[in-house]
């Protein structure tokens, strides 16, 4: 536990940067995520013939060199400024650096309940033309994390339960979660996903608060 102790602490940085350099740095890397994140299903649905692949790919190559001359050589982490503006830029769901986030925003209503509305591309696929049941792991356990953090519990998720009740549609869907209750440093959380359909995959999670020396006390509506 020392070591992920040391890098919770090492990446939870404040940064000290202004609103206005927060500002531009998401104007700028901002996009660039999203123009990763249109390439997904492109490279699942193209039908470009051996040419076109072959100059995509040299583009694609031009821009990685451009890209990697300067970079950093660690995770994102969390990273704040003194107003408390929570960045987690890299996170696997909202990031807004991260192209494969599916998630822009999640919302906090005034009882606590958080919700999103996002879209799943094809390269969200498990069953033909399904969501991935991995995939919507992914996003209810951070839509049952931010329930559990909005209810004044944060913690590391201990288990998740989920029950796939009907095949998860790929395109837009909505999903939401609540915190129920809290015993000690333990936070029981529920939420579900659905479609047009109705509900696909409900959920259950435990969130533990840890024995860190570090809250996360982002910002209740903070976008990614
Ligand atoms: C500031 C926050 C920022 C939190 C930042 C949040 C970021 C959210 C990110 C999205 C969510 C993730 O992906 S999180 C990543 C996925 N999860 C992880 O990697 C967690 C890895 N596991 C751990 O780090 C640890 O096992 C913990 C923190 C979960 C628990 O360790 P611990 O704190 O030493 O727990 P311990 O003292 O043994 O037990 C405390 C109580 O919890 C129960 N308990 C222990 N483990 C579990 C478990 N897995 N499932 C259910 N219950 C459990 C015990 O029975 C006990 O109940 P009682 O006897 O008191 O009744």
């Amino acid at each position: 536990m020392t070591d992920a102790l040391d890098a919770v602490a090492r990446l939870f940085v404040n940064d000290g940067l202004s609103e206005d350099e927060i500002a531009r740095q998401a104007a700028l890397y901002g996009p660039l995520a999203d123009d990763v994140r249109a390439l997904i299903p492109l490279a699942v649905q193209t039908r470009a013939g051996d040419d076109d692949v072959r100059q995509a790919r040299e583009h694609l190559a031009a821009a990685m060199e451009l890209l990697g001359r300067t970079k950093e050589d660690h995770p994102f982490g969390t990273r704040f400024n003194d107003n408390g503006n929570f960045r987690v830029w890299g996170n696997a769901v909202m990031g807004l650096r991260n192209a494969i986030a599916p998630l822009h925003r999640i919302n906090h209503d005034p009882d606590g309940r958080v919700w999103a509305d996002f879209h799943l591309h094809v390269g969200f696929e498990g069953p033909a033309g399904h969501t991935h049941g991995g995939v919507s792991a992914l996003v209810l356990d951070q839509l049952l994390g931010d329930a559990a953090r909005v209810g004044g519990s944060p913690g590391m998720t201990g288990t998740l339960t989920l029950r796939y009740r009907k095949p998860t549609p790929l395109g837009d869907l909505h999903g939401e979660a609540k915190l129920d209750r809290t015993e000690g440093r333990k936070a029981f959380v529920t939420g579900h996903i659905s479609g047009p359909h109705g509900i696909c995959v409900e959920a259950e999670g435990i969130f533990i608060k840890p024995h860190w020396p570090v809250e996360d006390g982002r910002d209740r509506n903070q976008t990614r």
